[in-house]
């Protein structure tokens, strides 16, 4: 493969094998003779997943699982654990305990097996400096076993899908941190991948490039591939990932949709409406209001609504009907930025 700054790949097992999963397979054998995924089965199924380092658990007793077109982001701040994480779901590390399965298959058992399905795009995409993106991608299309008479083709069709086909003979040594960003995904697409995982992919990325990113991925989803991705940019994530995982210290803390956990961690309601307004005590008037769980009030004429659903409107007309003068009105859904910090600092694991 590629001279990515990453581990080899290991090339035999030295663990005792672990028992089965239990839903994962069934019984069935592909014409490998391995056995097929159940067309239900998680696209990535980790259970009781652990690495030590040196005698210290860095990551924890992970139990999670992806299904297959899902876009799920395991978030958290540096050093949390989600790129060694990531490097045992490849088959690049060891776990310590715990099992995990990609597609069916067991990366450690068989790491090429996985990593044929499977695009990595790592925290630090490496390149041949000297190569052009063509060639590059030339190079890992004959490591990939890609039909000559396909190979140009298909460079071409994953470069124009990451905005890089004006840059095709360009030296990837000339380009940009955000181009090689770019290239490493072309290299997914190239491969066309069943699974994508991506470390803190848009790392490092200005805010143009960091949305230009987050639609490609969104790209990714429409054509059904399954994404895993790191990131301790928690809000550019909430956007794209249809559930997250949010790291603390090894663990995973927290885990579902965003809005779920909005809901978990700030009382039971996904939105807060801001009213501003002049007029007389509106607090038992905005309580009123169907949809509202609860009203607190913030400061003078500023009430703070608590809702399942975003309730502007039927707030404003009930604070205007009450003879009240409106001054602003917004609403918030709770980012995960503010999520994780509610939770850690009232929670913060030892
Ligand atoms: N090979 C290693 N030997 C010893 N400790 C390690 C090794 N790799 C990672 N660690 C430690 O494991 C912990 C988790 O690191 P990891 O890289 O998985 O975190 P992360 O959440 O991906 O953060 P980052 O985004 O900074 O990479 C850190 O404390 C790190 O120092």
């Amino acid at each position: 493969m590629m001279p990515a700054p990453t581990p080899a790949m290991p090339s035999a097992m030295s663990s005792a094998p672990p028992p089965a999963l239990s839903s994962a397979r069934t019984p069935a054998a592909g014409p490998s003779g391995r056995p097929v995924p159940a067309p239900d089965a998680p696209a990535i199924d980790v259970r009781g997943l652990g690495k030590d380092y040196g005698g210290r658990a860095v990551v924890q007793t992970l139990n999670f699982q992806v299904r297959p077109g899902e876009v799920f982001g395991l978030l958290g701040p540096n050093g949390a654990g989600k790129t060694t994480t990531i490097l045992m779901l490849l088959g690049l590390t060891e776990a310590t305990r715990g099992q995990v399965r990609v597609l069916g298959e067991d990366p450690w058992r068989n790491p090429l097996a996985v990593k044929r399905q499977v695009g990595y795009m790592p925290d630090s995409v490496g390149f041949y400096d000297h190569l052009s993106a063509r060639d590059n991608l030339r190079y890992t299309a004959r490591l990939l076993g890609i039909p000559r008479q396909e190979r140009d083709g298909r460079i071409a069709e994953a470069l124009e899908r990451v905005g890089l086909l004006d840059r095709i003979d360009q030296r990837a040594g000339t380009f940009s941190h955000g181009m090689r960003r770019r290239l490493g995904l072309a290299e997914i697409l190239l491969k066309r991948a069943a699974i994508a995982i991506l470390d803190e992919p848009t790392s490092g990325l200005d805010p143009q490039s960091t949305e230009a990113f987050l639609r490609m991925i969104e790209a990714l989803r429409e054509d059904g591939v399954t994404v895993l991705l790191s990131s301790h940019l928690l809000d550019q994530m909430q956007r794209i990932c249809d559930r997250v995982a949010l790291f603390n210290a090894g663990r995973i803390a927290l885990m579902g949709p965003v809005r779920d956990l909005a809901r978990q961690v700030l009382g039971g309601h996904s939105h807060e409406v801001h009213l501003h307004a002049d007029g007389p005590e509106l607090r038992s008037v905005l309580a009123a209001v169907p949809g509202v769980g609860g009203v607190r009030v913030q400061g003078p004429g500023h009430y703070v609504l608590q809702a399942e659903s975003d309730v502007r409107a039927q707030a404003a007309q009930a604070a205007v009907l009450a003879g009240a003068q409106l001054r602003d009105l917004a609403v918030d859904t709770p980012s995960l930025d503010r999520i994780y910090r509610q939770t850690f600092t009232e929670d913060t694991p030892t």
